[in-house]
């Protein structure tokens, strides 16, 4: 039995509409069953249909809220989701730095599904210099692996090239996410003498708001848990497909996967 007391922290921007962001981190972190905290880094104004405003916390709110949330409750595992620009990269780096978070999970948000600039462009540089080299585990889509890289990524064997190139960066894993290819929802999990493939069906649903967001809270909860790597990344390859399948239309757009569990499974 997993020693269930303990804390995740998810350190992103909110999603309003509660398929992505924040609100995915946090429902995946009480459905895993860690206790989940957050430190918001900006408010958007979003829904199933797209992004329409964006607004950036003052770099000095969220180094506070990081400073007491460590200073009174140390996180098991720490996951990074939406940073937006060059200066908030910076701070949250410093400010992490002086604890030593356990489990870092980076995930180098660039784009909403809706096509929406969730990272500033001058802020890339700075994310591979400090955010992506101190992470535990990095988990790029195809699109970021391909602006973090500068390659094409068109099939698994470019997947591999990729994360090979980014685990050079610095991080201990990389695991590459495959849902923007064509196919089955392949991910590949890289890291010194590891070299892991997750395969699943490709589910035919619209609804997959929040599935980036959703697995790497998933691998922090886990990892938190105490689940090594290569079962972390198995098990969160497990809730995504599942919070895909139990996925329904909400809103007129792209719907939010759902964080169900089932209790009935419990009688
Ligand atoms: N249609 C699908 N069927 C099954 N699995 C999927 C599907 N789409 C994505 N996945 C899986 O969901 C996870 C997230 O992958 P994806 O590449 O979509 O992330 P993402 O683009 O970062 O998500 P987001 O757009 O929310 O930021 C991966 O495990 C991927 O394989
Ligand atoms: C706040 C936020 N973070 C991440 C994503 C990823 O798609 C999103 N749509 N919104």
């Amino acid at each position: 039995m997993k020693n269930y007391k303990v804390a995740t922290l998810t350190i992103a921007g909110s999603d309003c509409s509660g398929g992505a962001g924040i609100q995915a981190d946090l429902k995946t972190f009480s459905a895993i069953g860690t206790y989940g905290m957050s430190v918001i880094t900006a408010i958007t104004a979003q829904n199933t249909q797209g992004v329409f405003e964006v607004e950036e916390l003052s770099k000095n709110i969220i180094k506070k809220q990081i400073e007491v949330v460590f200073d009174d409750i140390e996180p098991s595992a720490v996951k990074i989701g939406m940073v937006s620009s060059p200066e908030i990269i910076l701070e949250i780096a410093n400010t992490l730095k002086k604890y030593d978070p356990k489990n870092l999970v980076v995930d180098p948000v660039m784009m909403s599904k809706s096509g929406y600039s969730l990272l500033r462009p001058e802020a890339k540089e700075n994310m591979i210099k400090y955010l992506i080299p101190m992470a535990y585990i990095v988990t790029p889509n195809v699109p970021e692996a391909q602006e973090i890289t500068g390659m094409k990524i068109e099939t698994l064997e470019d997947m591999k090239i990729a994360g090979q190139k980014i685990l050079e960066m610095g991080p201990k894993h990389v695991l590459m996410k495959g849902g923007h290819l064509k196919g089955d929802a392949i991910d590949v999990l890289i890291g010194k003498d590891i070299f892991e493939v997750y395969e699943s069906k490709r589910l035919d649903r619209k609804n997959t708001h929040g599935t980036g967001c959703t697995i790497s809270s998933s691998i922090a909860s886990h990892l938190a848990l105490g689940y090594g790597i290569k079962e972390s990344v198995a098990l969160s390859k497990i809730y995504i497909t599942e919070a895909i399948k139990n996925s329904f239309d909400i809103g007129h757009g792209v719907g939010p996967v759902h964080h169900f569990y089932k209790f009935d499974k419990l009688k």
